[in-house]
């Protein structure tokens, strides 16, 4: 199985004066780990889970490293895209606009499976029918509610069997049952496929009750953000 190990990871993001840094002093995945991190609103939680997600990579990192099979790839050097590895091992869920509006629910759903080389109509047909989702297979997603493009979208992020699950704001349009569910569900197929889970939620009722280990990401100087361990306690 694959694990993602990062050490003093940086990013910074600039924007005429404005300027925005992110440091992750250490974080890892690793199978069956179950992660959510908490945060204020422009705190930096989708800039981590971009880095963490190898969608953006970071500016310096004194290592950052995924490991499979006993071989290792350093994801900290070199401009090298990273988009086989993307495809097959990891399941991003994005905050926003997650799906392809000009495709069909159908194209939206096997997306994934289609980039990871990995078609299976059943294991789609399977997570529809767990999130509650009945939808036409033609039906275009502009023609879905939020809450169907959401729960969609993991369909999309997860119907591959990613080693990694990432999911930024899974639940914020759904009401708390539908949430429920669809973080159940989530939590069943990362439990089956022995995956690694990170959730980025505002909601702290949506993971109590579940084994998770919580982090945040705390502006400590204007401007200056970092990823770090929240004791449960404050959770
Ligand atoms: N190009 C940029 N230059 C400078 N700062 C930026 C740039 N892009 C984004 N930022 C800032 O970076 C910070 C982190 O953004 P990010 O989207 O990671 O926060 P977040 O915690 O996910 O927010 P939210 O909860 O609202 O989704 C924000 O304060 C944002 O204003």
């Amino acid at each position: 199985m694959a694990e993602l190990i990062g050490r003093q990871i940086q990013r910074v993001l600039k924007d005429g004066q404005r300027r925005f840094r992110l440091d992750i002093p250490a974080f890892e995945l690793r199978p069956g780990d179950r992660k959510v991190i908490f945060g204020r609103t422009g705190s930096g939680k989708t800039t981590a889970m971009d880095i963490l997600a190898l969608a953006c990579p970071p500016d310096t990192a004194a290592r950052f490293e995924l490991r499979m099979g006993g071989r290792s790839t350093d994801l900290a050097r070199g401009k090298r895209d990273h988009a086989p590895l993307r495809a097959k091992l990891f399941g991003y869920v994005l905050q926003s606009s997650p799906l392809f509006p000009f495709l069909t629910f159908e194209e939206n759903a096997s997306l994934g499976q289609r980039l990871a080389g990995r078609r299976d109509s059943g294991v789609i047909a399977d997570l529809c029918q767990r999130l509650g989702l009945d939808a036409a297979p033609r039906t275009r997603v502009s023609d879905l509610s939020i809450g169907q493009r959401q729960r969609l979208a993991v369909v999309r992020a997860i119907a591959h069997r990613p080693s990694f699950i990432l999911c930024d704001e899974p639940t914020a349009s759904l009401d708390p049952d539908t949430a429920r569910i669809l973080l159940r569900t989530v939590l069943d197929v990362a439990d089956e496929l022995g995956a690694a889970l990170l959730i980025i939620s505002h909601d702290r009722d949506l993971t109590r009750g579940h084994d998770f280990e919580y982090f945040e990401v705390v502006e400590w100087q204007p401007g200056h953000a970092m990823l770090r361990p929240q004791e449960r306690d404050a959770a």
